[in-house]
């Protein structure tokens, strides 16, 4: 097939140095293949997990089961959520007018939570828009007033891959998330109480807009370049093919053009798990006992797609925790303890309903024209009753309610219209990103099992079709899965800066 026919460019150059030899020491001699690993960018072997008490435990004679440990939240007492507590360093861009939805719903006003680095030239046209993965604050690099490390800390700064020396750099957290931009656990000002799940269904479309919004404030006309991972990629295509003539060039990193059933089904298993913690009380939590556990169990799925399975072969292998003691039903497996670690850190430090939501807005990703000239339509809708009357508001706000099980949905289960062909998926695919012709990079890690090479391959192959004569496709060999982007500095780091710095 036409789109499989696109050749990875091998990009010798690219090739990490240090992930290289621990490859192919792995076979021959895996202790030095891991210390090649631990002085490169893998941290930390030793097991430290965080459920209280589990490693002081006597020697149990028994399989030991996790306890399910529920947590009363105590405002004047932990754990309390730290996003929560994300209170300095960025600046609010606030729109305080009613903002139409993708999928039907208003926010009466709403902020921006963002943060700047490097210096804006004097005709404004330096400007480098960072688009977040699904968890990112607007915290990408460190700053005088946030001197914590960014998510992003090696990849920007003086001469690095977004090179603060030469671009003004800017990091929002989207729409729908908890680090300071409004999301689900914002006071809704119709009720003065947090939104919960009253807060419209979002679309990804609908987080680039507020940040184009947020240009406008900052009197930028056109970025630079348009830069994101993961659902950032997404951010990043969907601004070069609906807000075109903003954008000059962008870099797409482990993105997709439209979400496959694959990655919806891993995200709709994080969900559920989460939205089965009794502590859920249906994304009313706020007050009470956090859903912890349900949080734990869905940043475990969600970890498992983030990484691969060849990390966790060269780095934990089989070991366990305690090879002396009987097997255990708790973590016992060094790949379990890490799991455990990964997602007990991630329980308090990001909003169980922004996963929710900003999740969903992943699931419903798709550039094909059909669907943006859709959901154009029915935001239109809601922006014309909005025009009509200074009280539109809350006639057009009416309908923010979300569906969460099936029983609750006015559709038919087995529901859904004809499957179109492929020839059709691809055609409408086309035409969704006909004006898209930025020089883009499309950057993709073969060990991604969340957003596969052939979804890379897929958002390539649509631009070439559409006739932008300037797509470079990249595809790594590194190991570390879907969070490559996060880790890799040497060879995301390289190709980035190639398509800032040298694409015209
Ligand atoms: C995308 C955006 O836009 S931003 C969102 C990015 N941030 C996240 O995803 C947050 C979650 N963090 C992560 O997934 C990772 O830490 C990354 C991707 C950021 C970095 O990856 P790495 O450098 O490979 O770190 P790694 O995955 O090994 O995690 C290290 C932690 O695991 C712990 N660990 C490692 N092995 C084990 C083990 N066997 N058992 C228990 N804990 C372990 C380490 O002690 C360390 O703990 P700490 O973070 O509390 O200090
Ligand atoms: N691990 C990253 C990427 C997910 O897509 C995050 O949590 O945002």
């Amino acid at each position: 097939m036409a789109r499989d026919s696109i050749e990875p460019y091998s990009v010798m150059f690219l090739r990490t140095v240090a992930f290289r030899p621990a490859l192919r020491l792995a076979t021959a001699n895996k202790t030095a293949a891991q210390a090649v690993l631990k002085s490169t960018s893998l941290k930390c072997l030793a097991f430290s997990t965080t459920t209280a008490g589990r490693s002081g435990n006597p020697p149990m004679s028994f399989p030991c089961i996790d306890r399910l440990e529920t947590r009363q939240r105590d405002l004047s007492n932990g754990p309390e959520p730290t996003y929560e507590k994300v209170v300095t360093g960025y600046k609010v861009y606030r729109h305080n007018s009613p903002y139409a939805l993708d999928h039907g719903g208003i926010l009466k006003k709403f902020d921006l939570a963002y943060e700047t680095w490097g210096t804006l030239n004097a005709d404004r046209s330096n400007a480098i828009l960072i688009h977040t993965g699904l968890s990112g604050s607007s915290h990408a690099h460190s700053h005088p007033e946030n001197q914590k490390p960014g998510w992003w800390e090696k990849f920007i700064g003086s001469g690095k891959a977004i090179d603060t020396d030469k671009f003004f750099v800017i990091c929002t957290n989207v729409l729908g998330g908890c680090y300071g931009s409004t999301g689900p656990g914002s006071i809704d000002p119709e009720t003065n109480a947090r939104y919960a799940t009253t807060f419209p269904l979002l679309s990804v479309n609908d987080m680039v807009r507020a940040q184009f919004l947020l240009l406008d404030s900052l009197k930028i006309d056109k970025l630079y370049a348009s830069v994101g991972a993961s659902m950032g990629g997404m951010q990043a295509l969907c601004a070069a093919a609906l807000h075109s003539e903003r954008v000059g060039r962008t870099i797409s990193i482990s993105a997709c053009a439209r979400s496959h059933p694959y990655s919806i089904a891993l995200r709709f298993a994080q969900r559920q798990a989460l939205m089965s913690d009794p502590n859920f009380n249906r994304g009313f939590y706020y007050d009470g006992v956090l859903p912890h556990v349900g949080m734990k169990l869905a940043r475990s799925i969600a970890t498992v797609t983030y990484r691969s399975g060849p990390e966790w072969e060269l780095r934990f292998g089989r070991r366990r925790r305690a090879p002396d003691q009987p097997p255990m039903l708790c973590a016992d497996f060094l790949i379990e303890t890490y799991l455990d670690h990964q997602s007990e850190s991630f329980c308090l430090n990001y909003d169980a309903n922004s996963l929710l939501y900003v999740s969903k807005a992943m699931d419903m990703f798709d550039i094909s024209h059909s669907v943006t000239k859709k959901l154009h339509a029915q935001r239109e809708k809601t922006e014309n009753i909005l025009r009509s009357n200074d009280n539109a508001y809350a006639a057009a706000g009416a309908s923010n309610t979300v569906c969460m099980n099936v029983n609750e949905s006015p559709q038919s289960a087995t529901g859904s219209s004809e499957m179109e062909s492929n020839e059709q998926i691809v055609e409408d695919l086309v035409a969704g990103v006909k004006n898209a012709m930025q020089p883009t990079l499309v950057l993709g890690v073969q060990s991604d099992i969340l957003f596969p090479v052939t979804q890379q391959k897929e958002i390539a192959n649509i631009l070439r079709k559409a006739g932008n004569k300037n797509v470079t496709y990249y595809e790594l060999d590194a190991m570390y899965g879907h969070d490559t982007f996060l880790i890799d500095l040497v060879n995301v780091g390289a190709a980035i800066k190639g398509h800032l710095e040298n694409s015209v």
